[in-house]
């Protein structure tokens, strides 16, 4: 099995033991309780650079990154520094997340909040919008056509925005074909778990107008953020240099002032 598929198997797992103890009849009266979601594509589509600042203690391809105790504090200080939005990896055994992550993440700050995961089934969409969560990753390598429209449809009945996950030139296809206009293209193999930065530059050009581009993993300093943003980027998403590099707050407004809005 791949890293992928396992990822999703074991994501599929926690979801069955939850789906166990609240079904999603129960999500979907607690989901009519709550406010609306909030759009993100208007501040990522502004001139200059959006930034996706992630809340994540721990990956696979490098372990342990941050202990983050408090991962409301750290969503704070990224909003301080000007983060258009926060990813919170709710995967616990890989990346040490969780829905409660995201719940707290959610009470403390007022951007829109991105629910990372194994998404492949919709039950965890209901779960993302019952914790609060604005957006949901959709990464289309986990998903056939028909899932991936599925899931696309799903999210936006339930006012969340899907971030529909690339990493090859098929890929882009695909999620074009089930309308997305928030792509992401991973630098990222999920298989192999390598980066190719590149990857970005290649993909970009190929997806139609009007797709708001998202450009995710490696992204580790300001000059990286220029050349994502020359390539077509409008969005940096951004994990590992802000987690390590001890100052949220600067370290995200460092990132946003990289690129003249
Ligand atoms: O920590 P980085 O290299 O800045 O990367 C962040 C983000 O792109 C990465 O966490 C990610 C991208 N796609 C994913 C899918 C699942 C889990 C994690 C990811």
């Amino acid at each position: 099995m791949g890293v992928l598929d396992e990822l999703n198997a074991g994501a599929r797992a926690d979801m069955e033991e939850r789906r166990a103890l609240v079904g999603q009849d129960e999500l979907v009266r607690r989901i009519a309780a709550l406010p609306a979601t909030r759009d993100p594509l208007p501040a990522f589509r502004a001139p200059g650079i959006a930034i996706i600042a992630e809340v994540k203690r721990s990956s696979p391809s490098k372990g342990a990154l941050a202990e983050i105790a408090d991962p409301a504090a750290l969503a704070e200080a990224y909003a301080h520094g000007g983060a258009d939005a926060i990813s919170v990896l709710t995967e616990k055994h890989r990346f040490g997340g969780s829905l409660d992550d995201l719940a707290a993440v959610r009470a403390r700050v007022d951007v829109p909040v991105l629910r990372k995961d194994f998404i492949t089934d919709a039950y965890q969409l209901y779960e993302a919008r019952a914790v609060g969560a604005d957006l949901a990753l959709l990464i289309v390598a986990s998903l056939s056509d028909a899932e991936l429209a599925a899931l696309h449809a799903t999210a936006l009945d339930l006012g969340l925005t899907p971030l529909v996950e690339t990493h090859t030139a098929d890929e882009v296809r695909r999620a074009a074909d089930a309308g997305a206009v928030l792509v992401g293209v991973n630098n990222r193999n999920l298989n192999t778990l390598e980066v190719d930065i590149r990857t970005f530059a290649r993909l970009a050009p190929l997806v139609p107008e009007g797709t708001v581009l998202v450009a995710e993993s490696g992204v580790r300093t300001p000059e990286d953020v220029r050349a994502f943003a020359e390539a077509g980027a409008d969005v940096a998403l951004i994990g590992e240099a802000l987690v390590t590099g001890g100052d949220p707050v600067a370290g995200v407004r460092a990132m946003k002032e990289a690129v003249r809005g």
